[in-house]
């Protein structure tokens, strides 16, 4: 039945029917693999193969005994056998209920037991991939990995276990059939390989059904997952074409609902002709049975006998036959799921890895970056094809990405902020994310107190180094528990500090509910302002000793501008800090500027330095305040383009001119496609 796991089952897909590539293949090793799931669960294995066994020498003896009641009860007159044994019957009955009830108790807990173990290895598994894998993966498709194709597993595992009882009771019914007539039992016999048939014709396509059903599934449940969220929700409100969209979801249920049909017909097909099949023999047993009776080779209990027998066996036998089809569907479910457990983690711990010095007490220590190069890892590394949509063939892959940051070296002292300032899509996102090492750089390296961060264990990485993103993600859950993910044991003094000196206080203390009020995307919706200052206040409470900020672009009004630049004097004060800077107020008080372009450092120094310098930045800075001295007024509530530049002689070829400045996003979050200067902020030279 699991013919062929060894070199790889082929099975083609809905959308590349035929074709044989590797992803369409059962792995080899698949069914070695299920088994040692199955290990842990051997002592309910064991009992519940004595309870099977013990269920199928029931359901043999039952026809026995309806043999004594007719032979020796009925046609003998004999009452007290009629009785007795009728008692008997009804007992082993009762027994065999609850045999079968005991038998499905250790069925499922070993099913369970296992889906269990897939599914929290699986669940443990996935959060240790590296960022680029999320980005490339469509939940929904996660979602239905982790959920749809574990309980598909689990069923199919389940159905397994249940046809071991079927193999012992196929055997018993054999034996006791060939006791009481040889001649019966092997015209039984012979038809018997026919039920196999179905099985044979229709389980390869079965399990290629399953796959696509599967896969198409999960396509369709990413769908409704990527529109129906909040964000998704939005974007197809404002730039949707709900005709179209619908349409599109039409044809994917569509597909859904073809295969759907054909899975339907297929192994209802199998039913049918085990029915027929059934019917035929019972006929001919009891016209060969009953010729035998009249000319009196047996009694009318032995036929009586041999016909429940033969009903005995055709519940087995169809159990037997949908074998096939079972296996396969249970061995491509866990195949997905291997395939999942098999990718390897892109950062992992080194053995021997050290841990960074506590936070506490000593002073934060300072961060480095030496001769860092870095690319993207290509598709291939990071994620799976079966889990993104419109993934690319597989040797667009695994091709290599363009080198995003080009031998980086900078120090960034102990407790000193250093501001990242530059155009957009220029590589200061994907430095900070070397800090937390959410990538590896492709060259060079990373230090923290002078340690590679490849050296040393992520949970002290973890704890050393905090990360305020621009849009800070908040759980669907309560500003309390959003605010004690950082750190778990906090008490209700330590929360209120922490959000007192992120200035969200009031904010939070005005809600009906306080603390307990449950923000996040479906409910209390924070301001952008109100969400970073409620991540500093998480920040705060986790108290790292390195930051890494990527400041809110937004529009504040003046007084929420000042709150976070309050809020961020206190929860970057002693620590060492890298900033994405927006504000102008924040680049002031850096102590170090570095002036991103192209993936390298422009230029470099204090804003006095970088001004007296004459520079770009020293350019932009006047260009900011030219303006203006001429124009005054507040900040507009639109970024404004201010002024063309020269273009510089490393931008690239598609972006002369396209200088951002204190932004890194201009409205179309894409960077300033028309050319021209962004800025967003008005505050001058000691602005806060
Ligand atoms: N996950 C990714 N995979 C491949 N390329 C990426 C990925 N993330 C970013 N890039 C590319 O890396 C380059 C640098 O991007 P990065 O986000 O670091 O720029 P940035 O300076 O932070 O820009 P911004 O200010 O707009 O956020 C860009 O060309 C971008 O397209």
């Amino acid at each position: 039945m699991f013919a062929g796991q060894g070199s790889g089952i082929m099975l083609a897909t809905y959308d590349d029917p035929g074709n044989s590539t590797a992803a369409q293949r059962l792995r080899p090793g698949t069914l070695r693999r299920i088994l040692s799931y199955a290990k842990p669960h051997s002592r309910e294995s064991v009992l519940l193969l004595v309870l099977t066994l013990l269920d199928s020498l029931i359901i043999v003896s039952t026809p026995l005994l309806l043999k004594e009641i007719v032979d020796v009860g009925i046609l003998q007159k004999d009452t007290s056998t009629l009785t007795v044994v009728s008692l008997v019957v009804a007992g082993l009955a009762v027994l065999d209920a609850l045999l079968q009830l005991a038998q499905s108790w250790y069925s499922g807990r070993i099913s369970q037991g296992v889906s269990y173990d897939l599914r929290v290895q699986a669940f443990a598994h996935v959060q240790r991939q590296p960022l680029a894998f999320f980005t490339r993966t469509q939940t929904g498709s996660l979602v239905s990995r982790l959920n749809t194709d574990v309980v598909g597993a689990q069923h199919a595992l389940g159905t397994l276990l249940g046809s071991l009882s079927s193999v012992f009771t196929l055997v018993l019914v054999l034996g006791s059939m060939f006791y009481l007539s040889w001649l019966v039992s092997l015209l039984a016999l012979l038809i018997l390989p026919l039920f196999m048939i179905p099985g044979a014709l229709v389980g390869r396509r079965l399990t290629r059904y399953s796959r696509e059903q599967m896969q198409m599934n999960a396509e369709m449940g990413a769908t409704i997952g990527e529109r129906f969220n909040v964000a998704g929700a939005m974007l197809s409100k404002l730039f949707g074409r709900p005709r179209e969209e619908a349409e599109l979801f039409a044809k994917r249920a569509d597909k859904v609902r073809e295969v759907g049909i054909t899975w339907t017909v297929l192994s209802r097909l199998t039913v049918i002709i085990m029915t027929l099949l059934a019917a035929v023999i019972t006929a001919l047993v009891y016209g060969l049975g009953g010729a035998l009776v009249v000319n009196g080779t047996f009694q009318v209990g032995t036929l009586v006998a041999l016909a429940a027998l033969l009903a005995r066996l055709y519940g087995p036998i169809t159990q037997l036959s949908s074998v096939q089809g079972d296996a396969h569907t249970a061995m491509v479910s866990f195949d997905r799921i291997f395939e999942l457990l098999d990718l390897k983690p892109l950062i992992t711990e080194r053995e021997g890895a050290v841990d960074l010095p506590a936070p506490d007490g000593a002073a934060a220590p300072e961060v480095a970056f030496e001769g860092v190069s870095f690319r993207y890892p290509p598709a291939s590394e990071v994620s799976l094809a079966s889990l993104e949509s419109n993934a690319l063939p597989a040797d667009e892959r695994a091709k290599e990405t363009p080198e995003v940051l080009h031998d980086v070296s900078f120090t960034v002292p102990s407790g000193k902020l250093t501001a990242l300032v530059g155009p957009s899509g220029v590589g200061k996102t994907t430095a900070t994310h070397l800090v937390s090492r959410l990538y590896d750089p492709t060259a060079g390296s990373v230090r923290i107190a002078g340690q590679d961060l490849r050296d040393v264990t992520l949970d002290s990485l973890r704890s050393t180094v905090g990360v305020v993103s621009q849009d800070a993600h908040l759980f669907h859950d309560t500003i309390r528990n959003n605010l004690t993910y950082a750190r778990p044991g906090a008490t209700e003094e330590e929360l209120i500090e922490a959000c007192r000196a992120a200035q969200i206080w009031d904010t939070i203390s005005s809600l009906p509910s306080g603390l307990d009020t449950v923000a996040g995307d479906r409910g209390y919706r924070l301001s952008g302002g109100e969400k970073q200052r409620l991540a500093l206040a998480r920040l705060l409470l986790k108290a790292p000793s390195i930051v890494v900020l990527d400041e809110a672009t937004a529009h504040l009004d003046s007084e929420s501008e000042a709150a976070i630049q309050r809020a961020l004097k206190t929860a970057l004060r002693g620590r060492t800090s890298v900033v994405i800077a927006h504000r102008l107020s924040t680049i002031r008080e850096a102590d170090q500027i570095l002036v991103f372009d192209e993936g390298r450092i422009r230029e470099r120094g204090t804003h006095d330095e970088l001004l007296a310098a004459g520079g770009l930045y020293a350019e932009l800075y006047h260009t900011q305040f030219a303006r203006q001295a001429a124009g005054g007024g507040p900040e507009p509530a639109v970024p404004e383009r201010v002024a063309e530049r020269e273009p510089a002689p490393q931008m690239a070829p598609g972006g002369p001119g396209h200088m951002v400045f204190f932004d890194g996003d201009g409205p179309d979050g894409g960077g300033a496609p028309g050319g021209g200067v962004w800025h967003t902020n008005g505050q001058g030279p000691g602005g806060r």
